[in-house]
């Protein structure tokens, strides 16, 4: 008999609806399912989850007839979009399709993908990955890439669900029992860093990423040099060899600056940089390769393995760093690391995003290899009006631990999304773009 007052009904439900029932409530549900006033849905899908947990019937013949029944985007503060995928079994998986500043042409992406979709098997993730990329015979690029790799990583998430196991156990298991993460620091126009690894350090992070410049022209001054590496000067400084930083060149920086830029930030050995040249320039990583020994990193702005594969062939980069909420989702990530991992590159995925992305990250990490570094977004300058775990019920499962963070326990991605809060905070959704940039002589400055 369990105790009412061991559970929250709220959280059984939500559980119920995301289809994370555990042995715990299907036995508590059982026992109060009267006093729950459910509703003849709400039966249905514990009856079915209650067979599930408990049915000698095979998991396939449960979910063999399985059909995905609707998608449901939610564009919420700060700057993320969220997609709920709803099944004819009551089990739901949550994504995190987003180009921050394209939400709203990335959810009519997501939305023209239904009819690839709507009817069909989740569990055949492999087959509506090719639908949806091939599909439509134009493919790739930012939009359809972030909108593909959303409803990936929701279909992961119901398959993890269905099987009970976290999308890693799917995947072929763990090859690390802790992932290391990295903080940001110094917003846009990096400022306050000393302050910034302070802080952080105090609460156990030792690796950290800033923007290395602000606009700089295509062929700029010295004096522009000097502040970009005098800052960098001051970190070395304050805190020596006991902390590692990123420089994120954020492709701010031209090639020819590149070269100057990379030579003068040798003696302070950055970790790496990052996006030393904006990716349609990717033919300079070998060359800017050849003129320093700091570690290039690139890949947030690179969509698909076709569009790595080149990367990886002509070298130069060290570290790639797909996105997964813009390159395909985990199924085409996967590919990504294992390419790379051929290559000898390390693995490090972008991830300035939301709860979803970075469970997705993490499913990847666990699994490669060649993982490294796991961005997170806990206090970067774009999370003004949310923070990256507002909206996470599992709060725990995320903690970080000296910059270490374990893998998830919970089926799928391991995320408990608060669907209540998600709507309600959809109900005002941001409309966040990022700043135009222009140099003082009027022309437009990447930002
Ligand atoms: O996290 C990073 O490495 C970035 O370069 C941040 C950038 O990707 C913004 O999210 C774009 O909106
Ligand atoms: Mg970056």
């Amino acid at each position: 008999m369990v105790i009412i007052n061991l559970f929250n009904v709220d959280i059984f439900r939500q559980r119920l609806r995301s289809g994370m029932v555990t042995d715990a409530d299907a036995e508590f549900g059982t026992v109060h399912v009267f006093h729950f006033h459910m509703g003849i849905h709400e039966l249905f899908i514990f009856a079915v989850q209650l067979i599930r947990l408990h049915s000698c019937w095979s998991l396939e013949h449960l979910t063999a007839s399985m059909k995905i029944t609707k998608l449901t985007t939610y564009r919420i503060a700060p700057r993320w979009m969220l997609l709920k995928i709803d099944t004819d079994a009551g089990i739901v998986g949550w994504g995190e399709p987003i180009i921050e500043g394209r939400a709203r042409t990335v959810e009519m992406a997501v939305q023209e993908m239904q009819p690839y979709l709507i009817g069909q098997d989740p569990a055949r993730i492999n087959d509506l990955w090719h639908a949806m990329y091939r599909g439509g015979f134009y493919r790739g690029g930012s939009i359809l890439m972030s909108a593909i790799a959303g409803i990936d990583q929701a279909l992961w998430d119901i398959k993890g669900k269905v099987h009970g196991v976290p999308v890693y156990q799917l995947l072929g298991g763990l090859v690390r029992d802790r992932m290391k993460t990295y903080s940001w620091v110094g917003g846009d126009r990096p400022s306050d860093v000393i302050a910034g690894i302070t802080s952080l350090r105090n609460a156990g992070f030792d690796t950290f990423k800033l923007n290395g410049t602000e606009e700089l022209g295509m062929i700029d001054s010295a004096m522009a040099i000097d502040a970009a590496v005098e800052r960098i000067a001051e970190i070395r400084a304050a805190f020596g060899s006991t902390i590692e930083f990123g420089i994120d060149f954020h492709g701010r920086v031209s090639a020819p600056m590149a070269k100057v830029l990379l030579r003068e930030l040798e003696p302070y050995r950055p970790l790496f940089v990052e996006e030393p040249v904006l990716a349609e320039q990717a033919e300079y990583y070998p060359r800017l390769a050849n003129s320093t020994s700091i570690p290039l990193a690139a890949g947030e702005r690179m969509y698909s393995r076709f569009d790595f594969k080149n990367v990886f062939h002509q070298g130069g980069l060290s570290i790639v760093q797909p996105d997964l909420s813009h390159a395909g989702g985990i199924t085409e990530c996967c590919k990504i690391a294992a390419m790379a991992e051929a290559y000898e590159i390390a693995l490090a995925p972008h991830c300035p995003l939301g709860p979803i992305a970075l469970a997705a990250c993490l499913q990847v990490d666990f699994v490669s290899h060649n993982a490294v570094l796991q961005e997170q977004s806990i206090g970067i300058h774009y999370n003004q009006g949310a923070e990256l775990l507002d909206y996470v019920i599992n709060r725990e499962d995320f903690k970080i631990t000296n910059g270490y963070i374990a893998p998830f326990p919970k089926p799928g991605l391991g995320v408990e999304i608060d669907e209540e809060r998600v709507i309600a905070a959809s109900l005002n959704p941001p409309d966040w773009r990022n700043p135009l940039w222009r140099h003082a002589d009027g022309s437009v400055a990447e930002w």
